[in-house]
Protein backbone atom coordinates (compact mmCIF):
# COMPACT_ATOMS: atom_id res chain seq x y z
CA UNK A 1 0.00 0.00 0.00
CA UNK A 2 2.81 2.29 0.64
CA UNK A 3 4.98 3.45 -2.67
CA UNK A 4 7.78 4.99 -0.66
CA UNK A 5 11.21 3.90 -2.49
CA UNK A 6 14.69 3.58 -1.04
CA UNK A 7 17.39 4.41 -3.51
CA UNK A 8 21.04 3.64 -3.17
CA UNK A 9 23.78 4.64 -5.29
CA UNK A 10 23.84 1.27 -7.40
CA UNK A 11 20.95 1.70 -8.84
CA UNK A 12 20.51 4.75 -10.43
CA UNK A 13 16.83 6.46 -10.33
CA UNK A 14 14.85 5.73 -14.11
CA UNK A 15 11.44 7.15 -14.99
CA UNK A 16 9.82 3.49 -15.09
CA UNK A 17 10.90 2.80 -10.75
CA UNK A 18 7.72 2.46 -8.59
CA UNK A 19 5.63 5.39 -9.04
CA UNK A 20 4.33 7.71 -6.39
CA UNK A 21 0.67 7.30 -5.58
CA UNK A 22 0.57 9.87 -3.47
CA UNK A 23 -2.99 9.66 -2.20
CA UNK A 24 -3.23 10.42 1.79
CA UNK A 25 -4.62 7.60 3.60
CA UNK A 26 -6.50 7.36 6.89
CA UNK A 27 -2.65 6.03 8.09
CA UNK A 28 -1.64 9.91 7.85
CA UNK A 29 -3.34 10.59 11.09
CA UNK A 30 -2.57 7.58 12.63
CA UNK A 31 -0.58 9.43 15.45
CA UNK A 32 -3.22 11.81 16.05
CA UNK A 33 -5.92 9.14 16.50
CA UNK A 34 -5.24 8.62 19.93
CA UNK A 35 -6.37 12.44 21.34
CA UNK A 36 -9.93 14.60 20.56
CA UNK A 37 -8.89 16.74 17.85
CA UNK A 38 -8.79 20.10 18.26
CA UNK A 39 -8.95 22.85 15.53
CA UNK A 40 -5.90 24.82 14.46
CA UNK A 41 -7.00 28.03 16.64
CA UNK A 42 -7.42 26.05 19.56
CA UNK A 43 -3.93 24.24 18.80
CA UNK A 44 -2.65 27.26 18.66
CA UNK A 45 -3.89 28.62 21.63
CA UNK A 46 -2.85 25.48 23.61
CA UNK A 47 0.49 25.65 21.82
CA UNK A 48 0.98 29.61 22.73
CA UNK A 49 0.22 29.04 26.77
CA UNK A 50 3.74 29.61 28.20
CA UNK A 51 4.32 32.73 25.62
CA UNK A 52 0.85 33.71 26.87
CA UNK A 53 1.31 32.66 30.55
CA UNK A 54 4.93 34.85 30.45
CA UNK A 55 2.42 38.00 29.33
CA UNK A 56 -0.47 37.17 30.82
CA UNK A 57 -1.12 38.38 34.31
CA UNK A 58 1.97 40.67 34.27
CA UNK A 59 0.06 42.78 31.11
CA UNK A 60 -2.88 42.82 33.34
CA UNK A 61 -0.87 44.30 36.22
CA UNK A 62 0.63 46.66 34.11
CA UNK A 63 -2.16 47.69 32.21
CA UNK A 64 -4.49 48.15 35.47
CA UNK A 65 -3.03 51.90 35.73
CA UNK A 66 -4.71 52.98 32.92
CA UNK A 67 -2.39 55.43 31.59
CA UNK A 68 0.89 54.97 29.95
CA UNK A 69 3.40 56.60 32.08
CA UNK A 70 7.00 55.94 32.56
CA UNK A 71 6.40 53.13 35.29
CA UNK A 72 4.38 51.37 32.76
CA UNK A 73 6.48 51.88 29.70
CA UNK A 74 9.24 50.48 32.39
CA UNK A 75 7.49 47.48 32.87
CA UNK A 76 6.16 46.86 29.73
CA UNK A 77 9.94 47.16 28.07
CA UNK A 78 10.91 44.33 30.78
CA UNK A 79 8.44 41.87 30.21
CA UNK A 80 9.37 42.43 26.09
CA UNK A 81 12.58 41.51 26.66
CA UNK A 82 12.26 38.91 28.62
CA UNK A 83 9.49 36.99 26.26
CA UNK A 84 12.74 37.62 23.63
CA UNK A 85 11.31 40.11 21.57
CA UNK A 86 14.76 42.02 21.15
CA UNK A 87 15.46 45.50 21.80
CA UNK A 88 14.89 47.20 18.71
CA UNK A 89 11.20 45.28 18.30
CA UNK A 90 10.67 46.17 22.08
CA UNK A 91 11.74 49.93 21.56
CA UNK A 92 9.36 50.00 18.27
CA UNK A 93 6.19 48.27 20.28
CA UNK A 94 7.12 51.17 22.92
CA UNK A 95 7.15 54.41 20.22
CA UNK A 96 4.12 52.82 18.46
CA UNK A 97 2.17 52.60 21.95
CA UNK A 98 3.12 55.92 23.32
CA UNK A 99 1.93 57.41 19.76
CA UNK A 100 -1.16 55.62 20.15
CA UNK A 101 -1.66 56.97 23.70
CA UNK A 102 -1.41 60.84 23.19
CA UNK A 103 -3.24 59.99 19.13
CA UNK A 104 -6.30 57.92 20.92
CA UNK A 105 -5.75 59.48 24.45
CA UNK A 106 -5.90 56.17 25.84
CA UNK A 107 -7.07 55.84 29.26
CA UNK A 108 -8.65 52.63 30.28
CA UNK A 109 -6.30 49.44 30.91
CA UNK A 110 -8.70 47.85 28.13
CA UNK A 111 -7.96 50.69 25.51
CA UNK A 112 -3.77 50.38 26.19
CA UNK A 113 -4.05 46.66 25.98
CA UNK A 114 -5.82 46.88 22.63
CA UNK A 115 -3.14 49.27 21.06
CA UNK A 116 -0.53 47.03 22.03
CA UNK A 117 -2.42 43.79 20.44
CA UNK A 118 -2.53 46.33 17.46
CA UNK A 119 0.86 47.68 17.07
CA UNK A 120 1.76 44.01 17.58
CA UNK A 121 -0.02 42.68 14.38
CA UNK A 122 1.26 45.61 12.57
CA UNK A 123 4.40 44.27 13.42
CA UNK A 124 4.40 40.95 12.62
CA UNK A 125 1.76 41.66 9.57
CA UNK A 126 4.44 41.88 6.72
CA UNK A 127 6.08 38.41 7.76
CA UNK A 128 2.69 36.61 7.06
CA UNK A 129 3.41 35.84 3.35
CA UNK A 130 1.99 32.42 2.56
CA UNK A 131 3.87 30.25 -0.18
CA UNK A 132 2.80 29.91 -3.61
CA UNK A 133 3.46 26.82 -4.85
CA UNK A 134 1.99 28.07 -8.28
CA UNK A 135 4.27 28.40 -11.40
CA UNK A 136 6.54 25.71 -11.26
CA UNK A 137 6.61 21.81 -11.59
CA UNK A 138 8.10 20.40 -9.49
CA UNK A 139 8.27 23.12 -7.27
CA UNK A 140 11.40 22.22 -5.05
CA UNK A 141 11.41 23.05 -1.61
CA UNK A 142 15.09 22.99 0.03
CA UNK A 143 14.65 22.43 3.86
CA UNK A 144 17.67 23.91 6.66
CA UNK A 145 18.19 24.44 9.89
CA UNK A 146 20.88 23.53 12.70
CA UNK A 147 20.57 20.47 14.40
CA UNK A 148 17.55 19.09 15.99
CA UNK A 149 15.55 22.40 14.77
CA UNK A 150 12.38 20.23 14.00
CA UNK A 151 13.53 19.95 9.61
CA UNK A 152 12.91 16.28 9.33
CA UNK A 153 9.65 16.35 11.33
CA UNK A 154 8.52 20.00 9.76
CA UNK A 155 8.64 17.76 5.97
CA UNK A 156 6.43 15.28 7.41
CA UNK A 157 4.01 18.02 8.34
CA UNK A 158 4.15 19.70 5.07
CA UNK A 159 3.98 16.48 3.30
CA UNK A 160 0.61 15.92 4.63
CA UNK A 161 -0.07 19.38 4.22
CA UNK A 162 0.67 19.83 0.53
CA UNK A 163 -1.33 16.25 0.09
CA UNK A 164 -4.54 17.36 1.93
CA UNK A 165 -4.01 20.28 -1.00
CA UNK A 166 -4.13 17.51 -3.47
CA UNK A 167 -0.72 17.59 -4.87
CA UNK A 168 1.79 14.91 -5.29
CA UNK A 169 5.13 15.21 -2.96
CA UNK A 170 8.43 13.81 -3.02
CA UNK A 171 10.99 13.71 -0.51
CA UNK A 172 14.33 14.14 -1.16
CA UNK A 173 16.57 12.26 2.22
CA UNK A 174 19.17 15.00 1.40
CA UNK A 175 20.52 14.24 5.60
CA UNK A 176 23.05 11.91 4.37
CA UNK A 177 25.09 12.53 7.81
CA UNK A 178 22.38 10.62 10.43
CA UNK A 179 21.01 7.51 9.28
CA UNK A 180 18.32 7.72 11.68
CA UNK A 181 16.96 11.28 9.71
CA UNK A 182 16.60 8.73 6.85
CA UNK A 183 15.22 6.42 8.44
CA UNK A 184 12.45 8.90 10.27
CA UNK A 185 11.73 10.66 6.87
CA UNK A 186 11.01 7.06 5.27
CA UNK A 187 8.71 6.86 8.37
CA UNK A 188 7.15 9.84 7.03
CA UNK A 189 7.07 9.04 3.88
CA UNK A 190 5.48 5.70 4.35
CA UNK A 191 2.63 7.30 6.69
CA UNK A 192 1.81 9.65 4.04
CA UNK A 193 1.81 7.16 1.18
CA UNK A 194 5.17 9.58 -0.94
CA UNK A 195 8.07 8.04 -1.98
CA UNK A 196 11.64 8.81 -0.94
CA UNK A 197 14.84 8.82 -2.28
CA UNK A 198 17.81 8.29 -0.25
CA UNK A 199 20.97 6.87 -0.50
CA UNK A 200 22.42 4.74 2.38
CA UNK A 201 25.45 7.18 2.62
CA UNK A 202 26.92 9.51 0.41
CA UNK A 203 26.49 13.08 -1.46
CA UNK A 204 23.64 15.36 0.20
CA UNK A 205 23.61 17.23 -3.56
CA UNK A 206 23.47 13.89 -5.40
CA UNK A 207 20.22 12.69 -3.37
CA UNK A 208 18.96 15.53 -4.13
CA UNK A 209 19.29 15.60 -8.06
CA UNK A 210 18.45 12.59 -8.13
CA UNK A 211 14.96 13.47 -6.45
CA UNK A 212 14.45 16.15 -8.81
CA UNK A 213 15.19 13.91 -11.58
CA UNK A 214 12.45 11.71 -10.48
CA UNK A 215 9.87 14.27 -9.65
CA UNK A 216 10.43 15.35 -13.10
CA UNK A 217 9.81 12.09 -14.82
CA UNK A 218 6.80 11.54 -12.78
CA UNK A 219 5.06 14.81 -12.87
CA UNK A 220 5.52 15.61 -9.00
CA UNK A 221 4.07 18.78 -8.03
CA UNK A 222 6.65 19.25 -4.91
CA UNK A 223 9.88 17.91 -4.18
CA UNK A 224 10.80 18.50 -0.42
CA UNK A 225 14.36 18.16 0.53
CA UNK A 226 15.81 17.34 3.49
CA UNK A 227 19.69 18.53 4.58
CA UNK A 228 21.60 17.33 7.64
CA UNK A 229 21.45 19.65 10.74
CA UNK A 230 24.71 22.22 10.93
CA UNK A 231 25.89 25.16 12.87
CA UNK A 232 26.44 28.46 11.16
CA UNK A 233 30.04 28.09 12.98
CA UNK A 234 30.99 24.83 10.66
CA UNK A 235 31.82 26.71 7.64
CA UNK A 236 32.86 23.11 5.37
CA UNK A 237 29.18 22.48 6.01
CA UNK A 238 27.70 25.64 5.28
CA UNK A 239 29.95 25.55 1.84
CA UNK A 240 28.18 21.73 2.01
CA UNK A 241 24.78 23.26 1.87
CA UNK A 242 25.71 26.14 -0.52
CA UNK A 243 26.73 23.75 -3.39
CA UNK A 244 23.23 21.40 -2.44
CA UNK A 245 21.80 24.42 -3.82
CA UNK A 246 23.90 25.03 -6.85
CA UNK A 247 23.45 21.55 -8.03
CA UNK A 248 19.62 21.87 -7.80
CA UNK A 249 20.12 24.98 -9.95
CA UNK A 250 21.79 22.82 -12.52
CA UNK A 251 18.98 20.03 -12.90
CA UNK A 252 16.31 22.93 -12.47
CA UNK A 253 17.88 26.63 -13.36
CA UNK A 254 15.08 28.34 -11.57
CA UNK A 255 15.18 26.26 -8.35
CA UNK A 256 15.46 25.87 -5.18
CA UNK A 257 11.73 27.80 -5.61
CA UNK A 258 11.94 27.87 -1.76
CA UNK A 259 14.55 28.12 0.58
CA UNK A 260 13.12 27.26 4.04
CA UNK A 261 15.51 27.88 7.12
CA UNK A 262 13.41 25.70 10.50
CA UNK A 263 14.01 27.24 13.40
CA UNK A 264 13.51 26.53 17.02
CA UNK A 265 11.72 28.88 19.10
CA UNK A 266 12.89 27.76 22.25
CA UNK A 267 16.70 29.68 20.66
CA UNK A 268 14.80 32.66 21.17
CA UNK A 269 17.19 35.52 20.56
CA UNK A 270 20.06 33.71 18.33
CA UNK A 271 17.26 32.99 15.52
CA UNK A 272 18.68 36.22 14.25
CA UNK A 273 21.85 34.52 13.66
CA UNK A 274 20.56 31.79 12.21
CA UNK A 275 18.55 33.42 9.82
CA UNK A 276 21.66 35.89 8.79
CA UNK A 277 24.31 32.95 8.52
CA UNK A 278 22.03 30.44 6.20
CA UNK A 279 20.65 33.27 4.15
CA UNK A 280 24.20 34.50 3.44
CA UNK A 281 25.08 30.71 1.91
CA UNK A 282 21.79 29.73 0.90
CA UNK A 283 19.55 32.79 0.39
CA UNK A 284 16.70 31.84 2.78
CA UNK A 285 13.45 32.64 1.32
CA UNK A 286 11.19 31.95 4.04
CA UNK A 287 10.98 30.43 8.01
CA UNK A 288 9.40 27.67 9.83
CA UNK A 289 9.20 28.39 13.13
CA UNK A 290 8.97 25.32 15.30
CA UNK A 291 8.53 24.29 19.34
CA UNK A 292 6.30 27.81 19.66
CA UNK A 293 4.46 25.01 22.16
CA UNK A 294 7.62 24.34 24.18
CA UNK A 295 8.70 27.95 24.82
CA UNK A 296 8.35 31.34 26.46
CA UNK A 297 10.21 32.87 23.85
CA UNK A 298 6.93 33.22 21.50
CA UNK A 299 8.46 36.97 21.54
CA UNK A 300 11.32 36.11 18.97
CA UNK A 301 8.46 36.70 15.76
CA UNK A 302 8.69 40.41 16.53
CA UNK A 303 12.68 40.33 16.83
CA UNK A 304 13.05 38.81 13.17
CA UNK A 305 10.35 40.93 11.87
CA UNK A 306 12.36 43.64 12.97
CA UNK A 307 16.07 42.97 12.69
CA UNK A 308 15.77 40.29 9.77
CA UNK A 309 12.22 39.98 8.24
CA UNK A 310 12.05 37.03 6.20
CA UNK A 311 8.21 35.16 5.39
CA UNK A 312 7.23 32.94 8.44
CA UNK A 313 5.48 30.87 6.15
CA UNK A 314 4.62 27.94 8.37
CA UNK A 315 4.87 27.80 12.56
CA UNK A 316 4.74 24.28 14.41
CA UNK A 317 3.21 24.43 17.74
CA UNK A 318 3.19 20.17 18.59
CA UNK A 319 4.34 17.06 17.48
CA UNK A 320 1.62 15.78 15.88
CA UNK A 321 1.38 15.82 11.75
CA UNK A 322 -1.36 18.34 12.20
CA UNK A 323 0.11 20.77 14.58
CA UNK A 324 2.26 23.04 11.28
CA UNK A 325 0.23 25.50 9.55
CA UNK A 326 1.00 29.02 7.42
CA UNK A 327 1.60 31.62 10.10
CA UNK A 328 -1.18 34.48 10.39
CA UNK A 329 -0.15 37.30 12.18
CA UNK A 330 -3.65 38.12 13.45
CA UNK A 331 -4.53 34.46 14.84
CA UNK A 332 -1.30 34.65 16.42
CA UNK A 333 -1.40 38.10 18.23
CA UNK A 334 -5.07 36.87 19.24
CA UNK A 335 -3.75 33.59 20.78
CA UNK A 336 -1.31 35.90 22.88
CA UNK A 337 -3.95 37.78 23.93
CA UNK A 338 -6.68 35.93 24.65
N1 LIG B 1 6.94 20.12 20.76
C1 LIG B 1 7.33 20.19 19.49
N2 LIG B 1 8.30 19.36 19.07
C2 LIG B 1 8.68 19.44 17.79
C3 LIG B 1 8.12 20.36 16.87
N3 LIG B 1 8.75 20.21 15.67
C4 LIG B 1 9.66 19.22 15.86
N4 LIG B 1 9.63 18.74 17.12
C5 LIG B 1 10.47 17.71 17.73
O1 LIG B 1 11.83 18.11 17.69
C6 LIG B 1 12.68 16.98 17.65
C7 LIG B 1 13.72 17.16 16.55
O2 LIG B 1 13.04 17.16 15.31
P1 LIG B 1 13.73 16.65 13.97
O3 LIG B 1 12.71 16.82 12.89
O4 LIG B 1 14.36 15.34 14.13
O5 LIG B 1 14.87 17.73 13.81
P2 LIG B 1 15.96 17.86 12.66
O6 LIG B 1 16.15 19.31 12.44
O7 LIG B 1 15.57 17.07 11.46
O8 LIG B 1 17.22 17.20 13.36
P3 LIG B 1 18.67 16.81 12.75
O9 LIG B 1 18.40 15.87 11.62
O10 LIG B 1 19.40 16.21 13.89
O11 LIG B 1 19.30 18.06 12.32
C8 LIG B 1 11.77 15.78 17.44
O12 LIG B 1 11.60 15.14 18.69
C9 LIG B 1 10.46 16.41 16.99
O13 LIG B 1 9.33 15.63 17.33
C10 LIG B 1 7.09 21.26 17.36
O14 LIG B 1 6.54 22.14 16.67
N5 LIG B 1 6.75 21.11 18.68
Amino acid sequence: MFSFLKKSKSTPETAEAVPATPVATPAADAPAAETPKLSWRERLFKGLAKTRAQWGGKLKTIFSRGKVDDELLEELETLLLTSDCGIEATQHLLDELKKAAKRDKLDTPEAIQQALHDALLETLQPLEQPLDIGGHKPYVIMIAGVNGAGKTTSIGKLAKYFQNQGKSVLLAAGDTFRAAAREQLETWGERNNVTVIAQDKGDPAAVVFDAISAAKARGIDIVLADTAGRLPTQLHLMEEIAKVRRVIQKIEPSGPHETLLVLDANIGQNALQQVKAFDKAINVTGLVLTKLDGTAKGGVVTAIARQCPKPIRFIGVGEQIDDLRPFSAKDFVDALFE
